[in-house]
């Protein structure tokens, strides 16, 4: 009998859990058997699953537990997505090409589309406005005026609580420890400056920390370590208002001609499609994302780079602005995403197409200084997201959204 079938055997008469494979066998090996089971409990047949290209040991125990195998997404790539060009002031500057993992038709060749028009106009200016992981612990106090007391405690404290997050962390800095109070509730939105990390890891073991200094100081008694006013992965006006990751704001400016050759539409068009959909619709729906479809972008991005897939909900905190300049003469386009949370160390970043698809954008692992690689990846998703509205904003002004869709995406 062979070691895959010998430990199949073992798992199915109840001697072995199905996470307990690694302890017997190496990592390719538990997969192979848990795929085995996995078909022989439901039919399916995973082969395709099992042809896959990363070293199992790389993921195990810091990407997954109980390994079946890989999924697939096609990648494309958009570009280059001209940025900063001659401006030494952004994390970025010149020619860059993003991919982008999607199984949406038309969606690479929709932001490739709104690249060539950010190139056609020059390219994009972008900048990292803010850089701030954040995770907020709630505690739990007798009352209101030990509420009081203990935000009181923690805003004269700043400089300790740093002190004592940091000693976690050889990257990570403090930036900010804001309390809030609910009635008998102590929130403190503790906020870092995780370099190229994206920084939850780093944020949540520092504020562990943090937490039980505060613990030791005031009345405060420790609930959660997460209590959602951090806030992650769930839509959160927040996040919206005051950032969470980096905040980046990207624009260009597009001449009518451009507009006309690379869009097929007018200024006009263009700024009228903006105003009633994003920013109208948007309010009309309560939306927090007052733009087109940036998590498009964000998301095909994150997927291809190695990022956490659900904090594309953070990543759609964007708003898209238009407006007809020069008599006419020129479009302006901007896009703002609020709390774009990304990082080019850490997390799946090191997985080898993820490491590859960083690679295609120049900023694999650490940057000179720290953080530069990460700013620099989220100043290319904004712009290349800015594309996408442009486009997308393009086929909706000239009613080729369906056309394309029947084209491409079907
Ligand atoms: C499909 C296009 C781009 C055609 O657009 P077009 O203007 O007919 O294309 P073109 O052949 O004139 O080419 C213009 C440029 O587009 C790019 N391009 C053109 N074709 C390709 C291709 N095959 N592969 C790669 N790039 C392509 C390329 O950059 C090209 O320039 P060139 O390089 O040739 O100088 C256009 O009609 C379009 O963008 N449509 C919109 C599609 C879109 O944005 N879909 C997004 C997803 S929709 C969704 O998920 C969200 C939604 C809609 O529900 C959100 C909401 O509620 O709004
Ligand atoms: N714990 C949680 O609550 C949550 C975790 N996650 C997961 O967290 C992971 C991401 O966490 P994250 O902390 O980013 O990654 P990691 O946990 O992988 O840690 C990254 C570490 O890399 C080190 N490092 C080396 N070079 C640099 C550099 N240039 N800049 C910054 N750090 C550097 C730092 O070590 P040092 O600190 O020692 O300096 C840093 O802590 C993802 O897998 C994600 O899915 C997601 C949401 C919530």
């Amino acid at each position: 009998m062979s070691d895959v079938d010998d430990l199949a055997e073992r798992v199915e008469e109840g001697e072995l859990r199905l996470h307990e494979l690694e302890a017997h066998a190496d990592e390719a090996t538990a997969a192979e058997v848990r795929r085995l089971l996995v078909e022989r409990r439901t039919g399916a047949a995973l082969d395709t699953v099992g042809d896959y290209a990363f070293a199992p040991e790389d993921a195990v125990g810091s990407n997954i537990e109980n390994l079946v195998g890989g999924a697939q997404v096609p990648m494309g790539v958009v570009g280059p997505v001209r940025i900063n060009a001659d401006d030494p002031d952004g994390a970025v500057s010149g020619d860059k090409y993003l991919p982008m993992a999607t199984t949406e038709g038309a969606l690479v060749a929709s932001v490739n589309r709104g690249c060539a028009a950010i190139r056609a106009g020059g390219g994009a200016t972008a900048r990292v406005l803010k850089n701030a992981m954040t995770r907020a612990p709630v505690f739990r106090v007798a009352d209101v005026g030990e509420a009081a007391e203990t935000a009181a405690w923690v805003r004269e404290h700043t400089d300790d609580l740093a002190g004592t997050a940091e000693a976690t962390t050889s990257h990570g800095e403090l930036r900010e420890a804001t309390p809030y109070v609910v009635g008998d509730s102590v929130f403190v939105r503790f906020a870092y400056d995780t370099k190229d990390a994206m920084g939850m890891n780093m944020a949540t073991i520092a504020t562990q920390e943090a937490a039980e200094h505060i613990e030791a100081e005031t009345p405060a008694e420790l609930v959660a370590l997460s209590g959602n006013l951090c806030s992650d992965k769930k839509p959160a006006a927040v996040n919206a208002v005051n950032g969470r990751g980096r905040t980046v704001s990207a624009d260009v400016t597009l001449s009518r001609e451009t507009v006309a050759d690379v869009l097929k539409t007018t200024p006009e068009a263009i700024a009228e499609a903006n105003t009633r959909k994003n920013l109208v619709g948007s309010a009309k729906a309560g939306s927090l994302g007052f733009n087109a479809h940036a998590a498009n972008t964000v998301a095909a991005a994150f997927l291809a780079t190695g990022q956490d897939i659900a904090q594309v909900v953070e990543g759609a905190n964007a708003i898209t602005t238009v407006d007809v300049r020069d008599g006419g003469d020129t479009l302006y386009a901007s896009l703002t995403i609020a709390s774009l949370e990304v990082g080019t160390v850490g997390g799946g970043t090191k997985l080898p197409t993820q490491a590859e698809a960083l690679d295609v954008v120049g900023v694999r692992g650490g940057g000179s200084p720290p953080g530069a690689n990460a700013d620099a990846l989220a100043e290319v998703i904004t712009t290349a997201a800015l594309g996408g509205e442009l486009s997308l904003l393009g086929a909706l002004a000239s009613s080729h959204l369906a056309s394309a869709h029947e084209e491409l995406g079907r």
